[in-house]
């Protein structure tokens, strides 16, 4: 009997964004994984970059480099070593995962303490399904990440994820703990953070940690606008702290069915030091 032959695809559906490769069937992935902390943060930095140029290339179309992105993310071992090594990176042995900064911003802030019901916490990009294990007693987590490494961690794209249609059915806080990062193009960045909004009651709380260079060392970004940008969604600080390398923040939710202003792309410092990193607010 003649083979049936395969049904091509087109090359634009062939290479979707970056972050839903599931690379965890590729040959590279067999690889032993390199678990040394320079290799793990050489590891995370390329993806970085290479998260953003793919963006960069998919908004102009360019196919042939597309490709030459995947082909270098699918050599490094894909999505799936960079969770690997976003794991390791929350290893105690390297200080922990974020959420116990928001435990202790929570208590010292004496936050949820009148609750008689679950806090019940979304977090997005979670690289670990058991990062609020100790507090199993009265957190409910939902993980979600693009492309999960437990099963208890739903495969979701938080910027398709339908809103809550009621408030039952919204958090009480929601994490976005080193993910505004990870995303490539800077306006879903802005998407992404005004989607928050949408899980979420008034008093609600939004977790998010940045890398501090995203924050205080962007041409396009500074600590005060990126205040003034949350502040303008509805968001008020409860606190924040800038560690060495991580910027920490706790925001509440207080305005709600505010229409945040848009934020351009500007230059705002300048210096061959600085690096790229925006968030755009487009109209909303
Ligand atoms: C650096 S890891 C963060 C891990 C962990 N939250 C932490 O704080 O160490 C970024 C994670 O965000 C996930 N991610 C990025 N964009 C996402 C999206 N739109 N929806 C869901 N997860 C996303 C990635 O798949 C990746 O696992």
């Amino acid at each position: 009997m003649p083979k049936a032959r395969k049904k091509s695809i087109p090359i634009t559906r062939r290479i979707d964004p970056p972050s839903h490769t599931t690379s965890t069937t590729s040959s590279s992935t067999q690889k032993k994984f390199k678990q040394s902390s320079q290799e793990t943060a050489r590891l995370i930095r390329r993806f970085h970059v290479l998260n953003k140029e793919f963006a960069k290339c998919k908004a102009t179309n360019d196919v042939k480099k597309q490709q030459s992105i995947l082909a270098e993310m699918e050599a490094m071992g894909g999505i799936d070593w960079y969770q690997k090594a976003s794991q390791l990176g929350q290893s105690k042995r390297r200080g922990g995962d974020s959420s116990k900064w928001l435990m202790q911003t929570l208590k010292k802030h004496k936050l949820l303490e009148q609750r008689t019901s679950m806090v019940k916490l979304l977090e997005v990009g979670a690289v670990a399904a058991d990062n609020y294990e100790r507090q199993k007693s009265w957190i409910q987590v939902k993980p979600i990440d693009l492309n999960p490494q437990d099963p208890r961690i739903q495969k979701q794209d938080f910027l398709e994820m339908p809103s809550p249609a009621t408030k039952e059915d919204r958090f009480d806080i929601v994490s976005l703990s080193l993910v505004v990062n990870f995303v490539g193009d800077p306006k879903d960045r802005g998407r992404m953070l005004l989607h928050t909004r949408d899980f979420l009651n008034v008093d609600g709380f939004l977790f998010l940690v940045l890398p501090l260079p995203c924050i205080n060392n962007s041409r396009y970004m500074s600590p005060d606008h990126f205040m003034n940008m949350m502040e303008s969604m509805g968001y008020s600080c409860i606190e924040s702290h800038f560690s060495n390398k991580l910027a920490y923040y706790l925001f509440q939710f207080i305005k709600d069915n505010v229409r945040c202003p848009p934020f351009k792309k500007q230059i705002m410092n300048d210096g061959a030091t600085r690096n790229n990193f925006a968030i755009i607010i487009e109209n909303n």
